[in-house]
């Protein structure tokens, strides 16, 4: 038997994942654009001070909201790694 209020639930989770997923390709795309603008100054991929002020942020925006630092830290981990590879693959197909 099916249990009303578990498809609500499960539905606003899709909902949700949605939008979550809209924003990381919002995201990765504005990481294009910054790859562009790196590859015109001849600037390196890889920018330890900003990764590190955004990790930073990652941790203290998600542990306000009552998540755990150490999950923070691995989205952001996924998400810079995904933004760094597309701004390198970029350099590679020139
Ligand atoms: O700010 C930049 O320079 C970016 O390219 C963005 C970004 C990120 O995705 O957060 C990616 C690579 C850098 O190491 C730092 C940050």
């Amino acid at each position: 038997m099916s249990d009303p209020i578990l498809e609500t639930l499960r539905r606003e989770i899709d909902r949700v994942d949605r939008e979550l997923i809209a924003c990381i390709a919002r995201r990765l795309t504005l990481s294009a654009e910054i790859g562009a603008r790196k590859q015109a100054t001849s600037e390196s991929v890889y920018q330890p001070q900003r990764a590190a002020a955004v990790q930073e942020n990652y941790v203290r925006l998600g542990t306000a909201l009552g998540l755990r630092g150490e999950f923070m830290q691995d989205v952001f981990r996924a998400i810079h790694a995904e933004s760094c590879k597309i701004q390198r693959d970029r350099l590679n197909r020139l």
